[in-house]
């Protein structure tokens, strides 16, 4: 059987997205028309859109289609969730990591349904902070938790390829809401990520 990918672009816009990467290239000094550059307008159309896909996805609707009730109230951590984002400013990855508690209050939800939501909110232009708030707000709305932690870490390649041009430093962003403002109960969290 020939091998199918199994992908769905809109055709409208990856036609419009590829025209524009066509002059892109132009105004690069490349050629479109040479052999290896013949498809990557239509390529880089698709994965632009693989990239920002994100923006039509409902993160809130995602842990609610795995929520279980609960009755116990324990720190649920699911750490060393690996990210690829963009960097709103120079469209350059940044890459990384998220660690994500909750305390549940009635409510669990599936475990890889935060880490799909890690990704729902990766895959958008972003900057490292609002990326760290957008995870904690989705999983406060959904399951309305005791609390909520998120620590992002991250390498900026628009830092690292380019620009001040460090190829070593790692930008760490967090954000605690409810039980986790209480220091003991955050210092608990730190503790246990750093627990290999
Ligand atoms: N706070 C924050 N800044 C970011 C993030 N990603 C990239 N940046 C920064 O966005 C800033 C944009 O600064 P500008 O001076 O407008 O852009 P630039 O001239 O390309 O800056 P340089 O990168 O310093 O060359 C840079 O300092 C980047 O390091 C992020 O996730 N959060
Ligand atoms: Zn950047």
């Amino acid at each position: 059987m020939a091998y199918r990918k199994v992908e769905h672009y809109d055709a409208e816009i990856t036609n419009e997205l590829a025209n524009n990467y066509h002059s892109i290239l132009q105004s690069l000094g490349e050629d479109p028309e040479r052999e290896g550059l013949v498809k990557t307008p239509e390529r880089v159309a698709k994965a632009m859109q693989f990239l920002t896909q994100g923006y039509s996805q409902d993160p809130v609707a995602i842990l609610n289609s795995a929520k279980f009730t609960a009755p116990k109230s324990e720190i649920v951590i699911v750490k060393d969730i690996e990210l690829y984002s963009l960097c709103e400013h120079h469209m350059l990855p940044f890459i990384g990591k998220a660690h994500v508690a909750y305390i549940p209050n009635g409510y669990i939800t599936g475990l890889s349904k935060i880490a799909r939501v890690v990704d729902v909110f990766s895959r958008r232009l972003q900057v490292q902070e609002r990326l760290t708030m957008q995870i904690m707000n989705a999983i406060e709305e959904a399951l309305q938790p005791l609390g909520v932690a998120v620590v992002v870490e991250a390498n900026h390649m628009c830092m690292m390829m380019r620009g001040v041009e460090k190829q070593n430093s790692l930008t760490t962003t967090s954000t605690f809401c409810g039980a986790f403002e209480n220091e003991v109960t955050r210092n608990e969290f730190l503790r246990l990520l750093q627990m290999k």
